[in-house]
């Protein structure tokens, strides 16, 4: 895989010393250039002294992962040089750069998705940022139902691998004209969610004795806005799927794109309805329940998991 050019990865001042001119896109030049990224980062950059490895991505209701988060600075999304706003409930729409245990990171308090309106390359354009601040490992956490027939409301599920159902429609995040400094136009995606971060959140699982309520499995997100019908469930159950989602995967997808190493968190929030006796019905209002009654869990497994993943970092050359 071609490395991103180190000169704009190191946290430092970004530069942009490659000028190439990419094919017009067909929404219409309104895809955000290599150039105007490098904006939005160096403004970042001249706001903070904190140069994060680690990005998190906060999920639904899980906005509180941030509050882990020492000598915090916080930069509203409104604020920021070309970002899209937050508009769902349970997304503050805000970067806390900061550190958790000792490590510098950065905290997107607040998503973009699909169902809003934007483009998945915009959803994902953050990630990119990370990319251009210097961060080498996402932390990419989520809401989700819970299709798995043994998963519990409040389990966390590891993400051990990802259906790509809207990449299947041809909507993926790298659609359109590659930008080689990002990464390469044929991505792998085999290895998406890194082998060793997964090992170590089982191992500190245990040692936070919360292994009980920890699974790992097979994520998969639709667009949404709407939740699934019984049908569209049981067919994902038969293609593997072990939570349904309406994030992470095209994020991920950018990361690996751009060479970095990945982790993601799948919090249960409800129970996926697979059968048309049930009388239950998915809503938003007990997705952010469920962030709220796991959020003390939440934050000190991340923690410790940031803690732990700093030392598979690949280091600069
Ligand atoms: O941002 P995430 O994926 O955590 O949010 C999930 C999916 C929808 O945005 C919302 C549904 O309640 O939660
Ligand atoms: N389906 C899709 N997205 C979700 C769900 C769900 O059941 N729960 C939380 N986010």
């Amino acid at each position: 895989m071609a490395p991103v050019n180190a000169d704009i990865v190191n946290g430092s001042k970004v530069t942009s010393p490659v000028k190439k001119t990419l094919p017009e896109v067909e929404d219409n030049g309104k895809r955000y250039s290599y150039e105007m990224l490098v904006e939005t980062a160096n403004f970042l950059l001249s706001k903070t002294d904190v140069r994060p490895v680690i990005g998190v991505i906060c999920g639904s209701g899980m906005g509180s992962l941030a509050e882990n988060i020492s000598q915090p600075e916080c930069i509203a999304y409104e604020d920021i040089p070309n970002f899209p706003i937050s508009t769902v409930e349970g997304h503050h729409g805000k970067l806390v750069f900061g550190y958790i245990s000792d490590v510098p990171v950065v905290a997107m308090q607040g998503r973009f998705h699909y169902y809003e309106g934007y483009p998945l390359w915009k959803c994902c354009l953050p990630v990119r940022v990370m990319k251009l601040l210097g961060v080498k490992a996402l932390i990419a956490t989520n809401a989700a139902g819970g299709l798995n027939p043994n998963y519990k409301i409040g389990d966390l599920m590891i993400v051990r691998d990802h259906i790509n159902m809207m990449g299947f429609a041809g909507n993926n995040p790298l659609h359109g004209p590659n930008d080689e400094r990002f990464g390469p136009r044929f991505p792998p995606m085999n290895k998406a969610y890194n082998y060793e971060f997964r090992k170590v959140a089982k191992e500190v699982a245990k040692e936070l004795n919360i292994d009980n309520m920890v699974r790992e499995g097979v994520y998969t997100c639709l667009g949404g806005p709407n939740f699934e019908t019984v049908a569209e469930l049981n067919m994902l159950k038969m293609l593997g799927v072990d939570a349904v989602g309406m994030s992470t995967v095209h994020e991920v997808i950018t990361a690996r794109h751009c060479d970095m190493s990945v982790f993601a968190l799948s919090l249960i929030t409800n129970e996926c309805v697979t059968s048309y006796d049930h009388d239950a019905e998915a809503n938003h209002e007990e997705v952010l329940d469920v962030g709220r009654m796991r959020q003390d869990i939440l934050r000190d497994y991340v923690s410790k998991l940031v803690n732990r993943f700093v030392k598979y970092l690949p280091q600069n050359p």
